[in-house]
């Protein structure tokens, strides 16, 4: 039958300047998340989430078992960011999404840390014939009990680069789907 299930997700960060350099250097504070982008909760077939930080952090890969699935850190560089997701499904593979953390903004307002920045890729997450119990458990659309998402999507960016990004993904599901 081909029963194909698809969870949208948003990934991405949040970054404020602290308005100077701090004695260690650091000079923002960030966090990087994953989140559903319909606000249905992802608890109920995510196991866990470890976003893997740059190695010079203290324990650089951060497990995160509910929701929010985020980390919150203060530094002074961007670096990739491996948001690694996994279900409660053993037999369902992780799924990892590489998010390049972003501090720096040429608008002043968030150079200044009058505002924050926020970066947001959409993405989709795709179950192909997933076993029966685990098939309930992904369509349990349990409202998110941490406070609805708001989307603060930059609108040019997500037309322009996850726009093109999702082309791919469909045509990835299509080509999978002829498979079958
Ligand atoms: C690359 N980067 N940027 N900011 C950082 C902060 C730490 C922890 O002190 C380690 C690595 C960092």
């Amino acid at each position: 039958k081909g029963t194909t299930v698809v969870k949208p997700v948003v990934y991405g960060n949040v970054s404020r300047y602290f308005g100077k350099k701090s004695e260690n250097g650091h000079t923002h504070q960030w966090t990087v998340f994953v989140k559903p982008f319909d606000n249905c909760c992802m608890s109920p077939f995510v196991k866990k989430v470890v976003f893997r930080l740059h190695a010079d952090y203290n324990d650089h890969n951060r497990t995160v078992t509910e929701p929010p699935y985020e980390v919150t850190e203060t530094g002074w560089g961007e670096f990739e960011v491996l948001i690694k997701i996994f279900f409660v499904d053993v037999n369902e593979k992780p799924v990892t999404l590489t998010h390049l953390l972003k501090l720096f903004h040429t608008d002043p307002d968030i150079t200044l840390g009058k505002k924050p920045l926020i970066i947001e890729h959409y993405d989709e997450v795709i179950f192909q014939e997933p076993y029966p119990l685990f098939h309930k458990l992904l369509m349990e659309k349990k409202r998110v009990t941490c406070g609805e998402y708001k989307h603060h999507y930059d609108h040019e960016t997500f037309k322009k680069n996850d726009f093109e990004q999702m082309k791919s993904v469909h045509k990835q599901v299509e080509s999978a789907l002829e498979t079958v």
